[in-house]
């Protein structure tokens, strides 16, 4: 239960048992998203340090059944309103990918720390434009690619990286994600104009699974294709990376990501990431079951599980950005699986690389 500390509907709030009496910073959402619940509302139920105070729609009536559905105090008429709410400290960002910039710049220039999620905006050039604003305005904002803050993912990218570090190089790598026909041809995710494509949907999770996991960037596509299933729309995208790290040494990366092919399968964990193999070349480690396999032996070993106390991947990212926040945008490269700018812009590159080399338009 939470009690207001001073005038104004959304004053910071303070904890009622005044044994607890912890300042929570305030967040208000952008929308009735489906996302919303999972990722906000239900890890934040379990913190201290901040409250989901607000949520907005553009029709307010389902902003209030939104609101009592998951225990939010109030709603605001519109996302100008909840932006500009002076008591507000964070926007929490799940609009159509192809809203993300326009929000997020309005939130920033408001003066908000921004969880956006992702992709960050539609294009590598909007990304750097918003990371530009945050930075000169030192205010947070980050990219929800929120499995990586989860210590199992923080486990798995540094034993892979000492493993490729101690001189054996990473050779091959493969990325899948897929919800077969669990959307309608009427979902955000097949509209041009709001953002869609799977490139940009499951797409944007798998490179930088790709990313996070190896240390190396794209260098460059060598293969998309794309099967089209709408306007400008690509259903599934089948494509080949060539990556690169900072000593030069290469790898190839296979891209697997598809809205309606049923032969991927689904994922079925409460929290949703890729599925993610890298061969090096002595071992395969396959992401998340922490299994490495020896190549020449085909033996398997189990890495030992690295959970917290149950907690989801959502709320260790929540933790991280509130974190970041309190620490007014400071020292963020120390928190694990931290998000940067560069990542987040480097990430749309890679994305806008994948539509360049399929023939199909950037997103907008
Ligand atoms: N991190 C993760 O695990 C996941 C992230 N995502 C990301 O979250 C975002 C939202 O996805 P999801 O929750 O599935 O989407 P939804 O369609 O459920 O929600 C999108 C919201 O955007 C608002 N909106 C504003 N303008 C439009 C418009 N023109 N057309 C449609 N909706 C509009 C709607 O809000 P209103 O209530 O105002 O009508 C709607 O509630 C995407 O960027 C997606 O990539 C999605 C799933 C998982
Ligand atoms: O994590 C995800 O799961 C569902 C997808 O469609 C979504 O947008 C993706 O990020």
């Amino acid at each position: 239960m939470a009690s207001q500390k001073s005038s104004g509907l959304f004053a910071r709030y303070r904890l009622s048992n005044p044994k607890q009496s912890v300042v929570k910073n305030a967040i208000g959402i952008l929308g009735a998203a489906n996302i919303a619940p999972p990722a906000l509302v239900a890890p934040s139920m379990n913190m201290s340090s901040i409250i989901v105070v607000s949520v907005a729609a553009r029709d307010e009536n389902k902003a209030k059944a939104f609101a009592s559905k998951h225990g939010i105090p109030n709603t605001h008429p519109s996302y100008d309103a909840i932006i500009n709410d002076p008591n507000i400290d964070c926007i929490y960002n799940p609009l159509p990918n192809g809203l993300h910039y326009e929000w997020t710049k309005k939130a920033l220039d408001a003066g908000k720390h921004v969880l956006l999620e992702k992709p960050s905006t539609s294009n590598a050039e909007q990304t750097r434009e918003l990371f530009a604003i945050a930075k000169e305005k030192n205010l947070v904002l980050l990219e929800a690619f929120h499995y990586g803050f989860h210590p199992a993912s923080t486990f798995f990218r540094e034993t892979l990286q000492k493993h490729i570090a101690s001189g054996h190089p990473l050779q091959r790598v493969k990325a899948v994600m897929s919800f077969p026909n669990l959307f309608p041809l009427t979902d955000i995710r097949f509209n041009y104009n709001l953002g869609g494509g799977i490139t940009m949907d499951c797409g944007s999770c798998t490179i930088n699974a790709i990313r996070y996991f190896t240390g190396f960037e794209v260098e460059s596509v060598e293969k998309a294709v794309p099967k089209i299933v709408s306007e400008d729309i690509d259903g599934r995208m089948d494509a080949v990376l060539r990556l690169k790290r900072g000593d030069n040494t290469f790898a190839e990366a296979e891209l697997n990501v598809s809205l309606t092919n049923p032969w991927f399968s689904i994922q079925t964990y409460r929290e949703m990431m890729p599925t993610f193999t890298a061969e090096t070349d002595d071992k395969i480690f396959f992401y998340h079951y922490f299994t490495v396999k020896n190549k020449a032996t085909g033996k398997t070993e189990n890495l030992p599980k690295a959970y917290g106390e149950g907690y989801s991947t959502y709320r260790y990212q929540l933790e991280a950005f509130v974190k970041a926040v309190e620490n007014g945008g400071k020292d963020v490269e120390s928190i694990p699986g931290w998000v940067s700018g560069e990542d987040s812009a480097l990430n749309m590159t890679a994305i806008d690389a994948v539509y360049k080399k399929s023939g199909m338009k950037l997103r907008k």
